[in-house]
């Protein structure tokens, strides 16, 4: 085996992070073997000034590093699991899913508020956190934000924004959990397929020891059962489409958001389960949400 794993992450402050997370983790869990993060910019980085969903979705986060993957520069690649696109790619799967951080979606105050003023502007570009907020907060008024996390954050204090949503994840990894005025549960708000997992993605076929000790057996239950359904209710990358499992012992407990594009109806519902039969259960929420619109 060589004796320096190769990590390829995107350049942003929080994927570097995440990369780090891994390395760590491999290094301690397989002593002997070294790790090294190479970061790449994506072509999601690159184009900030657009919304994702004109300029091609969650693909294009992962390309750069699928082609590093393929030619065999990187050995693994770290990402968000949130990022990943819902179909993975037969030659390069997700070999390993982390422990999950918390899944819960927050709000970032201006000025650190712990209220929100009346029809407050909501920093954020995306479907699923803006038709949610819009059920607990009906006076919501958005404007779309975008930009990695720090970015949102100066915007937040210098374009006018009440408040912007995002993930606890990203900002306790990044130890800026003190920045956090509101943390809404994984009821009230149900958070992305995948959201707190980082996914291992390797080379087909080259699932070795030092990997399989970073995959979580209650993360990869849960990241199947969600995104299973995501798949099942057609939910591209810019759907608003939510699910969350929730692992208790062998017992999952799946909770989705189904939006209707054609009657712009959603509902929401829960499904209990067994473990092994984690994307069963993905897949009989949705098809029971589907029915029910
Ligand atoms: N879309 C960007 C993104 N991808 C993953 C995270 C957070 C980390 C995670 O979910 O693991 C974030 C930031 C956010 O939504 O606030």
């Amino acid at each position: 085996m060589q004796s320096v794993i190769r990590i390829g992450s995107r350049e942003s402050v929080l994927a570097v992070k995440q990369a780090q997370i891994v390395k760590e983790l491999i290094e301690k869990e397989t002593p002997g073997i070294r790790a090294e993060i190479i970061t790449m910019k994506t072509a999601g980085d690159r184009i900030l000034d657009k919304s994702l969903e004109k300029i091609g979705g969650k693909g294009l986060f992962v390309k750069e590093l699928d082609r590093a993957l393929m030619e065999e520069k990187i050995d693994i690649a770290v990402h968000s699991l949130k990022d990943m696109p819902m179909e993975e790619r037969e030659d390069i799967p997700i070999l390993a899913y982390s422990r999950r951080e918390d899944p819960r979606d927050v709000l970032l105050i201006r000025n650190g508020d712990d209220i929100l003023p009346p029809a407050p502007v909501i920093g954020t570009s995306s479907r699923r956190r803006m038709l949610q907020m819009k059920q607990l907060y009906p006076d919501c008024i958005f404007r779309s934000i975008r930009g990695n996390v720090q970015t949102r954050l100066r915007k937040l204090k210098t374009e006018g924004y009440d408040a912007t949503l995002l993930a606890a994840a990203g900002l306790k990894r990044l130890d800026m959990a003190r920045e956090i005025c509101m943390y809404f549960s994984v009821e009230e708000m149900i958070p992305a397929a995948g959201q707190g997992i980082l996914a291992v993605q390797g080379r087909k076929g080259e699932n070795r020891g030092w990997i399989k000790r970073l995959d979580c057996p209650e993360s990869r239950a849960a990241a199947l059962a969600e995104r299973q359904f995501i798949r099942a209710v057609d939910g591209g990358c810019t759907s608003p489409c939510a699910a969350h499992a929730r692992i208790e012992g062998n017992e999952l407990k799946l909770s989705g958001l189904y939006y209707d594009e054609k009657t712009k109806q959603h509902v929401t519902g829960v499904l209990c389960g067994d473990i092994t039969r984690a994307a069963y259960v993905g897949e009989k929420l949705a098809q029971e949400l589907r029915q029910s619109i």
